[in-house]
């Protein structure tokens, strides 16, 4: 078994990973939210984001998993919604 550095070591380049990839999708969300204010969209889009927590599922490879990704994708639309509101605002 691998000892906890070890260990610890695996998730800090993970979440490296995890950061880079937030990141660029909240450059793509706050383009999404200026797109929204010059065509005067709501910034919620409850279909939207039904399609994008349920096309988790597909992509999982342990089904049983499923619910915790739907929190965390839940967590990710929530927190874009205010990075839409605070690009709308200025
Ligand atoms: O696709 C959009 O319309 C977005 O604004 C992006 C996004 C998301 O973070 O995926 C955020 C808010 C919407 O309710 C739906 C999806």
């Amino acid at each position: 078994m691998k000892d906890i550095t070890e260990l610890r070591k695996e998730i800090d380049l993970l979440d490296k990973r995890l950061v880079e990839i937030l990141e660029k999708r909240f450059k793509v969300v706050k383009a999404i939210g200026e797109y929204k204010k010059i065509n005067h969209l709501p910034i919620f889009d409850k279909e939207r984001e039904k399609f994008v927590l349920e096309s988790k599922k597909e992509l999982l490879t342990k089904e049983e998993d499923f619910e915790y990704y739907k929190r965390i994708f839940q967590l990710i639309m929530d927190i874009s919604k205010e990075m839409e509101k605070w690009k709308i605002s200025l």
